[in-house]
């Protein structure tokens, strides 16, 4: 197989991320960022990001000599056959998507690629975003091509070497069938089309999920007021396979650096064209009311009335980040509902498996963060479990018992098992199905 000299420009989940996996495939890769000390960390070998199996593949990119690391952009690319664009696009003025990153780099690399280089974007941007690109660059010696990423924080090596499938889309074909050869060795099925296609594939990916998401949420909602149990629904959906059972789990919201942004970018781009997405819409709205759900179980676990006060009450929460196996705090579900619950009056304690408990002044007046699940949970009227954490099933929930002011765990992602918690003699608040309250459970089975 040819080996590529690429550069990725962004050495930020996706870009460390893409960089370390084209260098496992055996391509000669740059990898730059504005951010210098990350650079130097990078460097040294150190990685700001909780990412399973990142830091091995990085370190085992750089000792064979396949994986560098420059400062800015311009230094990674005057020598690239491909250039990757893997630059934030936060959420913009109105909920547009902010293309400034991306088209600062085109701006600053332009004058500098070699002939016959592709520029290829990454980032997910507007559908319409590959074509102005071209524009910026100005040069018919260098293609555009359009790369969206569907990797998911949490398990981005894992999807990026093992993708569903890789989207290429340009206006040039042959520009496009060279990108395509990069990931030749992946074996995955590959659509190959126009950049507005391929555009267009990320949001309507990204937004479908959400919509999936909300409308389970919803679903366990319904099942709730009607007597129904979520669990058994999903799974007896999921195995309808024009279903399938992934994304099917309830939860506090879905939230993350990507979804959110996303859905509202895709909304603003279809405003934009007149088209009312009414759908799409609800799905966002469906979502917004998750937190205010949250509060009305923990509410109705403490024995509060609905959107009554909190007023001194502690409350033990496990988890912060937007979902496990991340420290990515960005849009995190978990702490709009500590923001709801403190504005209630609530006095929190939390605790976090990845690395966010370093740095404990990043939370203020908001929440003590405490560096085990035990202290969390010490002297709590309750527990409310916010991301789902592998540890968190095993815990020594017995000792936990014994620490609590009262018994009362709320699960917003029906993650531990109700038995388990029954038998120490915890009440058990889950999502979309009934209370498993010790008082209901048959004394032989405790
Ligand atoms: N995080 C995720 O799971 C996924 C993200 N995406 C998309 O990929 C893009 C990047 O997202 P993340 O990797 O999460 O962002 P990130 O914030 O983790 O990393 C972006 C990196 O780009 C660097 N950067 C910013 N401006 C730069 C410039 N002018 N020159 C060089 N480097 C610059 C930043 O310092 C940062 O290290 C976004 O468009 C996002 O929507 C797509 C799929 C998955
Ligand atoms: O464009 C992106 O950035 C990425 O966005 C998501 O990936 P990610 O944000 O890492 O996280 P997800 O696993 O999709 O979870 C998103 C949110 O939904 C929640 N979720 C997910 C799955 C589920 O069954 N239930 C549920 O509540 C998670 O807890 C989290 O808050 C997509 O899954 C990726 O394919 C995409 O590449």
């Amino acid at each position: 197989m040819h080996s590529y000299r690429v550069a990725v420009i962004g050495a930020g989940y996706v870009g460390l991320t893409a960089a370390a996996c084209f260098a496992s495939l055996g391509h000669h890769v740059v990898c730059a960022d504005v951010d210098e000390s990350k650079i130097a960390r990078l460097r040294r070998g150190l990685i700001d990001i909780v990412e399973p199996e990142l830091a091995e593949l990085v370190a085992e990119s750089v000792a064979a000599g396949r994986l560098t690391f420059v400062y800015g952009a311009p230094a990674a690319v005057v020598d690239a056959e491909a250039v990757f664009l893997c630059v934030p696009t936060p959420m913009g003025e109105g909920g547009m998507a902010d293309l400034a990153a991306v088209e600062s780099v085109t701006d600053q690399v332009r004058d500098l690629l070699p002939a016959g280089t592709v520029l290829v974007n990454k980032s997910t941007v507007p559908v319409g975003t590959a074509a102005r690109l071209a524009a910026l660059v100005g040069r018919p010696d260098v293609a555009v091509v359009s790369n969206p990423e569907f990797l998911r924080e949490g398990s981005a090596v894992r999807d990026f070497l093992n993708p569903d499938r890789i989207v290429v889309g340009s206006d040039d074909r042959v520009a496009a069938e060279r990108i395509t050869a990069l990931y030749a060795r992946l074996g995955a099925p590959t659509v190959l089309t126009d950049a507005a296609s391929a555009e267009m594939v990320k949001y309507a990916a990204n937004c479908f999920l959400a919509m999936k998401l909300s409308y389970i949420n919803a679903i366990a909602e319904l099942c709730e007021r009607l007597g129904a149990d979520i669990g058994d629904v999903t799974a007896g959906m999921g195995y309808d396979r024009r279903i399938g059972p992934s994304f099917l789990r309830p939860g506090p919201g879905w939230g993350g650096s990507c979804l959110p942004k996303d859905v509202h970018a895709l909304l603003r781009v279809a405003d934009a064209t007149g088209f009312d997405f009414d759908l799409l819409d609800a799905t966002l709205k469906v979502n917004d009311r998750q937190v205010e759900r949250v509060l009305d179980k923990v509410c109705a676990a403490c024995g509060i009335a609905p959107g009554g006060s909190l007023d001194g009450v502690r409350l033990g929460l496990l988890g912060l980040t937007f979902k496990a196996n991340t420290n990515d705090l960005r849009d995190s579900p978990a702490l709009a509902v500590a923001r709801a619950l403190r504005e209630r009056g609530a006095e929190l304690v939390a605790y976090d498996p990845s690395q966010v408990n370093t740095d404990p002044a990043v939370f203020g007046e908001l929440l003590t963060l405490v560096g085990d699940p035990y202290q969390a949970a010490k002297d709590v009227t309750a527990v409310v479990l916010l991301t789902e954490w592998q540890e968190f099933r095993t815990l020594d929930w017995g000792q936990i018992a014994d620490s609590l002011a009262e018994p009362v765990v709320v699960d917003t992602r029906n993650h531990v098992d109700p038995d388990v918690l029954s038998r120490v003699g915890i009440n058990w608040y889950g999502v979309g199905t009934a209370p498993r309250l010790v008082d209901t459970v048959p004394a032989v089975t405790r």
